[in-house]
């Protein structure tokens, strides 16, 4: 933003519209007008590449306090501009300005789908904030810009199918209808990875700590290995587990987006590989030191090794994890999106979701702020309220440490239905210009 300021001091206003605005109730009121009814004469500038500043001028008889803030929303796609205030007893000055030119320009969008690399894009956030909608629109928006896409579904309680208006469950890749180019959808299968974490680390069918550590010819040690909670990690998987041992699944798509999990769960996701590396890491250095006393004895007695066992499906386990926690601290490949609705709880659970993902060094850039209330003229009591909890919400971000520094992405509440189709699907094409 900074470079953004200082090119709006010193470049000159390609239009300044003066207009006056008087709210006739109190509280929040907006007013709109067009920039490309007033950028006409300029054909050559693209709305995408303006920049909007407001002076206002307080008129004599005004009677407001004088620290009322002027709220500026641009939706250039739809056309439209609009000032929010607390009081409108001003006279505005807007100047929409060129912040650079079309050729310098990278849209989010642009940027988003740029690199040679596979991309991993991780929408999460609180719960019931969006994180889905926004999932499967960013989905079905870089489908129809050419990218092969998959995105997967590692919330327990899958909300894809309805989003896509359409039967994804049953664990299994399916082809999304309608996007130009391939996008598939998965709904992870929550009992279905488990199953195949305890197929690793358990030994010949058998169940519990016991066993396993027989498996690993480590049953006189299971006391002594208490401290790693190992009969925690093998009789009830920490939630999050399937959703890393699918992100370790190998794909093919050029872009992959996770749907995750509220944030509690995705935060003891994001910190599993690391427990589990070193839990089958220190397990496995033990089996290594036992074996290498045993092995003269084992070949004066003429005992055969055994084959493939637990600790070798657990080493291979390790390895995936290992991968896993590369991928998530990946900057050129990964990114947490973090979606957040405009309320003060939703902004302050954000705020340490991006301070907890910066304690994890995974990359956070971008924060979608889902269903602002379009602006209105006529607002009902209700939504006039909501409208303030949504200002003071967006207040806070722009104050918080965290993010503010954040690129900020703005998705509008939308009506459900387009013609039968979820409207979310296209949220993408609003948030994502
Ligand atoms: N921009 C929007 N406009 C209108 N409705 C929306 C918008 N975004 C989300 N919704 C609605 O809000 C509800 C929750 O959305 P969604 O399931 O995407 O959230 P979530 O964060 O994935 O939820 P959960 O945490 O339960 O998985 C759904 O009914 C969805 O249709």
């Amino acid at each position: 933003m900074a470079t953004l300021s200082s090119y709006l001091l010193s470049s000159p206003p390609l239009c300044k519209s003066r207009f006056s605005a008087t709210s006739l109730v109190s509280g929040i009121d907006f007013i709109s007008f067009s920039p490309r009814t007033t950028l006409s004469s300029s054909s050559t500038v693209l709305p995408a590449i303006l920049s909007l500043s407001v002076k206002h001028n307080r008129r004599r008889n005004s009677l407001q306090g004088s620290n009322s803030k002027v709220f500026l929303f641009l939706n250039l796609k739809q056309d439209w501009i609009s000032l929010a205030s607390l009081d409108f007893d001003f006279d505005f000055w807007v100047s929409v300005k060129s912040v650079a030119s079309p050729t310098e320009t990278i849209s989010e969008f642009d940027e988003m789908v740029s690199g040679t690399k596979r991309k991993y894009y991780m929408l999460g956030g609180k719960g019931g904030v969006g994180k889905t909608s926004c999932a499967a629109s960013l989905a079905v928006r870089f489908a129809n810009n050419g990218h092969p896409t998959l995105v997967v579904s590692t919330d327990p309680a899958h909300s894809l199918s309805d989003s896509f208006a359409q039967d994804l469950t049953g664990g299994m890749l399916v082809p999304v209808e309608g996007p130009e180019a391939p996008l598939f959808a998965l709904e992870i299968n929550p009992e279905k990875a488990r199953e195949e974490f305890r197929s690793a680390s358990q030994m010949n069918g058998g169940t519990g700590v016991k066993d396993f550590m027989d498996g690993m010819g480590l049953g006189m040690l299971v006391e002594q290995l208490g401290e790693l909670k190992l009969g925690e990690l093998l009789d009830t998987p920490p939630p999050g587990l399937d959703e890393a041992i699918a992100i370790s699944k190998e794909f093919c798509y050029s872009i992959i987006v996770f749907d995750t999990a509220p944030t509690g769960h995705t935060l003891r996701l994001l910190s599993l590989p690391d427990f589990l590396d070193a839990s089958i890491g220190k397990i496995l250095k033990l089996r290594q030191k036992i074996t290498s006393a045993t092995s003269a004895i084992k070949s004066v007695f003429g005992k055969e090794e055994k084959g493939p066992d637990a600790a070798d499906k657990l080493e291979k386990l390790r390895e995936r994890m290992v991968k896993v926690r590369e991928l998530f601290r990946d900057t050129e490949s990964t990114e947490f999106v973090i979606v957040t609705i405009p309320t003060v709880m939703a902004v302050s659970e954000s705020s340490r979701l991006s301070a907890s993902l910066k304690k994890e060094s995974v990359p956070v850039k971008r924060l979608i702020v889902n269903q602002l209330l379009p602006p209105s003229s006529s607002d009902c009591k209700f939504c006039s309220i909501k409208r303030k909890d949504q200002m003071r919400a967006l207040d806070m971000i722009r104050e918080d440490s965290e993010l503010s520094a954040l690129t900020l992405m703005e998705a509008p509440l939308v009506d459900m239905e387009i013609r039968g189709v979820p409207a979310l699907r296209f949220l993408g094409d609003i948030i994502w210009k």
